[in-house]
């Protein structure tokens, strides 16, 4: 019958993971007409009742917000999300000072993360080729076959077979573990010595915010480090970085209230000194690793995306923006390969294994960088020079945190323009120094030529001799 033809024709892929990425991509192919099934080892996180100050937020910047677009969400997301127009760095002493990201439309945004998870899920079941499968664990997947093995909640075995098998299974995927078995593979993961632990900054007695709302709170301290970034319910969900040795040498109140009044001072009556010994004692920090593989696809037949393809250490706030940004890399290349699997899948490869190679040391770079010499000061300095440097010259020096953040230049670019930038800003200085210094020389020269002093300074007589020989060579 046509409803067969058509079913035979119809590309039917099995996503992995329905997390961000996972439900993100399922928008994105029911738009290409494919028939999808969305396999998620979780309950359906819409049927689980809200835990009051447990949110977890995610700063959504410009790569997301384009791919959200891409499905019509954006709008949607941006309603239920706050914007943080600058950063707002918190001194040792308490003294908070702001430093704006850009101009007014260059903002990052605090979104929720089961907010953001539940409203993709409940718009790729909109389509009627969507459909999702909740508590389904994929086991294992043949590659050649596209068959998929499943264990549901009761146990049981299910069997699905797609022609395509995309992989959104997280930091942790079982889809690259297939992957990992076959020849070529590369893979590489490193566990870093920090570990995070979240807190909350409720909202203020008389319910307002407890600090100021649209900033990206961030208490620099070298090897600590701490953000906090605003809810919709007027609280902060505040992460601590810390290597896991401190956390494990802090085990009573005592400890805990001498850390916090040394490093944090300002932040134990915003937390709440009962609440922080109560939330911190409880908790266990949280590891942080960062995955690199290559290839991420298999043929025609199989695809990782997300934390499965590239999970990055958090210190840039892009690992769901990278990810989201698959999804319209993805799209764009079926889009020009015809939606024919054996040109597409390789192609994604070859594109964006570069860029999230990138972006993976970008924010290990973050990471080094902040753990061994960013206190606020130093904090301050850089991003106060860079915003100076981008007003002075906004063609040549944009800051890489507003390449990355606030616009769509592929993350390798970002580092390729960076590094052309600090050369030519070197050269421009040091040209500057030379042009400056011989400048001040001649008319020192000419000063003292003009007032008949017939001894010059030594220092004089030197630069002016180097000079000449400069010239000379
Ligand atoms: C502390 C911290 C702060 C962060 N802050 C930011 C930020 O500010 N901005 C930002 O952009 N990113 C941030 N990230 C990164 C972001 O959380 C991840 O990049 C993002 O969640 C990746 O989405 P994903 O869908 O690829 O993976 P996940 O969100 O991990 O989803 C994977 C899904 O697959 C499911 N799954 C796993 N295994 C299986 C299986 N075998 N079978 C079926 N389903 C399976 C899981 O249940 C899950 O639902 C942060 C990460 C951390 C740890
Ligand atoms: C969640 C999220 C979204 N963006 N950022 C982010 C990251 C790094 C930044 O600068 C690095 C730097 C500052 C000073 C010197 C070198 C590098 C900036 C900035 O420029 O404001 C913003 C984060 C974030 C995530 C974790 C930690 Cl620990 C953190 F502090 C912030």
């Amino acid at each position: 019958s046509l409803r067969k033809m058509v079913q035979e024709q119809t590309k039917h892929v099995a996503i992995c993971g329905g997390g961000l990425v996972g439900a993100l991509n399922a928008c994105y192919m029911a738009q290409r007409g494919y028939r999808v099934d969305v396999y998620e080892m979780r309950q359906d996180i819409r049927t689980q009742e809200i835990v009051r100050g447990r949110s977890i937020n995610l700063a959504l910047s410009c790569r997301g917000r384009e791919a959200l677009k891409g499905v019509g969400l954006e709008e949607t997301i941006v309603k239920n999300g706050i914007p943080m127009h600058a950063r707002m760095i918190h001194d040792r002493d308490g003294k908070r000072r702001p430093i704006l990201y850009g101009t007014r439309d260059q903002y990052i945004m605090s979104v929720d993360r089961r907010l953001l998870n539940e409203v993709l899920l409940t718009e790729a079941e909109k389509y009627e080729n969507v459909k999702l499968h909740f508590n389904h664990k994929l086991l294992t997947c043949n590659f050649d076959t596209g068959e998929m093995l499943f264990q549901n909640e009761k146990g049981d075995q299910v069997k699905a077979s797609v022609d395509l098998v995309v992989g959104t299974d997280g930091a942790f995927s079982a889809v690259r573990k297939q992957m990992m078995k076959l020849s070529r593979f590369d893979y590489q993961q490193t566990y870093i010595p920090h570990g995070y632990m979240e807190l909350n900054i409720p909202p203020s007695a008389d319910n307002e915010f407890a600090m100021e709302a649209n900033y990206l709170h961030i208490w620099p301290r070298n090897e600590f480090m701490m953000i906090a970034l605003p809810n919709l319910d007027r609280s902060f969900t505040t992460t601590l970085f810390m290597p896991f040795d401190i956390f494990s040498s802090i085990t009573d109140e005592r400890q805990l209230m001498d850390f916090f009044t040394d490093k944090f001072p300002d932040s134990i009556p915003l937390l709440g000194q009962e609440a922080l010994k109560k939330s911190f004692l409880s908790s266990k920090p949280l590891p942080m690793v960062t995955v690199k593989c290559e290839p991420y696809h298999v043929k025609d037949k199989a695809v990782i995306m997300g934390d499965a393809a590239h999970a990055l250490v958090p210190f840039y706030g892009q690992g769901m923006n990278c990810g989201f940004e698959d999804c319209i890399v993805l799209n764009d290349i079926l889009d020009q390969c015809g939606d024919d699997f054996a040109k597409a899948l390789p192609e994604y490869t070859r594109i964006r294994n570069v860029d999230a190679k990138a972006i993976s040391d970008l924010a290990m770079y973050n990471y080094v960088e902040m753990r061994s010499s960013v206190n606020s000061k130093l904090f301050l300095i850089r991003k106060k020079l860079d915003n100076l440097l981008y007003k002075l010259f906004p063609k040549t020096w944009v800051p890489l945190y507003t390449m990355v953040s606030f616009t769509r230049i592929r993350y390798h670019e970002c580092i390729s323009r960076r590094e052309w930038q600090d050369k030519v800003l070197t050269h421009t200085l040091r040209t500057a120094a030379v042009l400056g210094g011989v400048s001040l020389l001649v008319s020192a020269h000419a000063l003292y030529r003009h007032q008949g002093a017939l001894e010059m300074p030594g220092w004089l007589q030197a630069g002016i001799s180097l000079v000449e020989g400069w010239v000379r060579g």
